[in-house]
């Protein structure tokens, strides 16, 4: 408590100043300073090194800047006087590819690039970091803000191993950076060096460290949680995750976002990134992964290879998580609601990173995994005509085009359909749709409202063909929307749309012989489908679960940090 304590003397020196003073600009000038160190002891009492507020480039806030000028000076100074004075050099080599350094200027860069680092882990929180994209655009950069002679939580610690670790297996050399390089850096290569060295205590990291660079020094208190987080065994470079990518998904946003993508993820999950081609799909790929047993598989895409890569996660434990860069992406919206497309890009991230674990019903439709729904009829129709062409010129509007163009043909077929082992019965409609989960742009699912993923049933849904069909859209719409749902099971239907639940149905469509799976088209005269319940783990953001109180969740994060 050394620190605060200081600060709030300093603060009050300051304030009786301020009080003291007749002057009227002094007197601000003082209240500036008394503020100013105020915040830092605030910041130190309910150790919050977010009061910077330090961007994720390494940028303080101007508006920060001047709150904290008086602070920022004097640390400034004591800086500056300790680095003249210092018998290291600013930059060492700690171990293979590990460097250790005080705050990084200009005059450095040569150094970093003689040394061919390529990632630099910067653990101030006070200081503006180098503008690396300016000096040097292959470098990358993590701040981790840590409050000078603080220790960091053990999320911090966690998020510094893997983010050094992601480096060091791609063969990049890292620098982990603080002020002077003595305290809070020496910190965190010391646990990194613990992380991947089994047989070294902390007092042999420390020695090793101060072989080299006699400066390094832990406070009693850092030195005791570097001691308690290795007694705990929680020095693990762990959350492992495969990060799977078809770079043709969607626009071919992949090229462009993987950098942003792998910025944020490293930082936390220790990651193997691959993408897929025509020869080597998901699946292929994903069942590669279970080998090494990651905490999550990352499907980066859209529907198809979410299902590719989730067909080699049914029944393990291993999670799924989503990067939605597809066309639809049906199946996240499912997960984590209809914005979820427009996300942006740090905010999916995050979901990966502090979501919640949920296990979901999956289904399987002629043995083949199914994770949303199959349809024949209008929702057959219109995948067919949204081809690969027009899903690149108009993105999703080529699935409206396509339904539009089904609805005008309005194609009526006979299907026959067993409810698990109920007798048979005939339907007569241009549209059935079976399934086991369905975003709410997907009406024609929506018999009964929105399917739940998590029910152990299947939702079929068809259509009246005697009444229009752009009443029928319309009323699958409000029923996807209210509580109207309640006479859509009986004979009759509800207004022209009729609805059945079953664990297990068998449909006899040799009168079109063609169906949709997931949005892929197959051809068949005969389709069975049998829901899985509960088969796949997915992770969800953890502000949607909140609100889901009837499912049983589990906080991924939590469970990551014991
Ligand atoms: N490297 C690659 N080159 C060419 N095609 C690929 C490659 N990788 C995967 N594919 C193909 O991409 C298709 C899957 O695309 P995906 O479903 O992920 O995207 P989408 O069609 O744009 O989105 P959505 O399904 O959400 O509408 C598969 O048919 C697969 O064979």
């Amino acid at each position: 408590m050394f620190k605060p304590n200081y600060y709030l003397l300093i603060t009050a020196v300051f304030a009786l100043l301020c009080i003291l003073t007749n002057n009227v600009y002094f007197k601000l000038v003082w209240a500036w300073f008394a503020l100013s160190f105020f915040c830092v002891s605030l910041a130190y009492l309910l150790n919050k090194p977010t009061i910077f507020r330090k961007r994720s480039d390494g940028t303080v806030p101007i508006y920060i800047r001047w709150i904290f000028l008086p602070f920022l000076w004097s640390t400034q100074l004591y800086n500056s006087w300790a680095r003249s004075n210092d018998p290291v050099p600013a930059l060492q080599k700690i171990d293979e590819g590990l460097y250790l350094a005080r705050r990084l200027f200009p005059s450095d860069v040569h150094d970093i690039k003689h040394e061919n680092i390529g990632a630099v882990l910067d653990v101030t929180a006070e200081f503006s970091s180098l503008n690396w994209v300016t000096y040097q655009d292959d470098i990358d950069y993590l701040n981790i803000p840590i409050l000078d002679h603080s220790v960091p939580s053990d999320l911090q610690i966690q998020r510094a191993l893997n983010w050094v670790h992601t480096h060091r297996k791609n063969d990049r050399s890292v620098v982990i950076h603080c002020a002077l390089g003595r305290g809070r850096s020496v910190f965190m290569l010391a646990a990194y060096l613990l992380s991947q060295n089994a047989d070294m205590s902390p007092d042999a990291a420390m020695q090793k460290i101060r072989g080299i660079r006699q400066t390094a020094r832990l406070n009693k208190r850092q030195f005791k949680r570097l001691k308690r987080s290795y007694n705990q065994k929680l020095l693990k470079v762990h959350n492992t995750a495969w990060l799977i990518a078809n770079p043709v998904a969607g626009r071919r946003e992949w090229e462009e976002k993987k950098s942003d993508i792998l910025r944020y993820l490293s930082a936390y999950y220790d990651l193997t990134v691959k993408t897929t081609t025509p020869e080597v799909n998901g699946t292929d790929l994903a069942k590669e992964a279970i080998l090494s047993s990651p905490d999550l598989v990352i499907a980066c895409g859209g529907d198809g290879t979410v299902t590719e890569v989730a067909s080699a996660l049914i029944g393990t434990q291993t999670k799924l998580g989503i990067i939605p860069l597809g066309t639809a992406n049906a199946f996240n919206q499912v997960l984590c609601g209809t914005l979820s497309k427009v996300a942006p890009l740090e905010t999916v991230c995050l979901n990966l990173i502090e979501g919640c674990d949920l296990r979901v019903d999956t289904a399987t439709c002629n043995g083949e995994l199914m994770l949303l729904l199959a349809g024949v009829g209008f929702e057959q129709q219109m995948i067919e005509k949204a081809d690969r062409t027009k899903k690149n010129t108009s993105g999703q509007f080529a699935y409206l085009q396509g339904l539009w163009e089904a609805i005008g043909q309005n194609e009526i077929h006979d299907f026959s359909v067993t409810l698990n082992d109920d007798d048979p019965f005939v339907i007569h409609t241009p549209s059935l749709t079976i399934a086991n989960a369905a975003p709410v742009t997907t009406l024609l699912a929506q018999g009964k409202g929105l399917p739940n993923i998590m029910d152990g049933e299947l939702d079929l849904t068809w259509l009246d063909p005697k009444r229009t069909q752009i009443l029928n859209l319309a009323e699958l719409a409000l029923l996807g929307l209210g509580d109207r749902h309640e006479n859509s099971a009986a004979q009759e239907g509800n207004n022209g749309v009729f609805h059945r639940s079953a664990g297990r149905v068998k449909v006899d469509i040799s009168s079109v012989g063609r169906y949709v799976i997931d949005g892929e088209e197959r051809e068949a005269d005969s389709i069975e489908i049998v829901v899985n319940p509960q088969s796949l783990s997915v992770v969800v953001p953890e502000d949607l679960m909140r609100h889901t109180n009837d499912l049983h969740t589990v906080s991924s994060s939590e469970e990551r940090n014991t």
